[in-house]
């Protein structure tokens, strides 16, 4: 078995909780609270700038041209292509996009960026991507659940949504970065690779989390938060 065969399978608890949170299940049965949505895009606009950054680190850390161009490649799929997810939320709930810019992370987004930045900032490639893989991976999962699932056309409000992520792209993206990190594995101590599978665990947890602060419209205690 592959070091990434073994954290899917360690690690699978928490995806089936996450093809079962309701805000996944509403994605599929095409029903969501639109305050939900639109608390999810603020947050997530904010965590796909820091998901570029992380590619930037990424590079830094490359030795690969063809990691380098890879993680180049994947800031200008975040900046052209996710852009499209993002868009069909925000045509369900009738806000546009440009309203939901700019605002403070509520504590578990900021509580995952600051996880992935702080295991990014060790400097080994492999715990980077370690930190990184459940983003692509979980999303792909879920686009293939509900789209077995629901098998939904086009006249589905998150038709857009679902099929972005079921699609080849995601797969891709998904492929390389688990191909890389079986190969940094593969090479590195004993310990980093146990470094690596908690950086990869608190990462699928905090993508659950992600989805359930959506839900429940996780905000700081007192007013607003701050940006950075
Ligand atoms: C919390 C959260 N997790 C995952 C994604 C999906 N996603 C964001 S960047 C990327 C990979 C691009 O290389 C993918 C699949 C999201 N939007 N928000």
């Amino acid at each position: 078995m592959t070091f990434t065969e073994d954290l899917r399978r360690e690690n699978d608890d928490i995806f089936q909780a996450i093809f079962n949170h309701p805000f996944v299940r509403g994605l599929g049965e095409g029903e969501l609270q639109d305050d939900a949505v639109a608390h999810y895009v603020k947050a997530d606009y904010e965590y796909l700038n820091t998901f570029m950054q992380l590619y930037g680190t990424a590079v830094s850390q490359s030795k690969k041209r063809e990691d380098i161009a890879f993680f180049q490649g994947q800031i200008a799929f975040v900046l052209g292509d996710e852009i499209h997810p993002h868009r069909n939320l925000c045509d369900y709930i009738g806000v546009p996009y440009e309203e939901l810019k700019g605002f403070p992370m509520p504590p578990t987004a900021d509580h995952y960026r600051t996880h992935m930045k702080s295991v990014a900032t060790e400097g080994l490639l492999g715990k980077t991507i370690a930190a990184m893989l459940p983003c692509p991976w979980t999303y792909q999962e879920i686009g293939r659940e509900l789209k077995k699932e629901f098998a939904p056309e086009t006249n589905h409000p998150f038709y857009e949504w679902i099929e972005f992520y079921a699609n080849d792209s995601i797969t891709e993206t998904t492929d390389y970065l688990l191909k890389r990190l079986d190969e940094e594995a593969e090479a590195a101590s004993l310990e980093d690779r146990q470094l690596m599978k908690e950086a990869f665990r608190k990462s699928c947890q905090l993508e659950y989390a992600f989805w359930e602060m959506s839900y429940t419209k996780e905000d700081w205690p007192v007013a607003e938060g701050v940006l950075k």
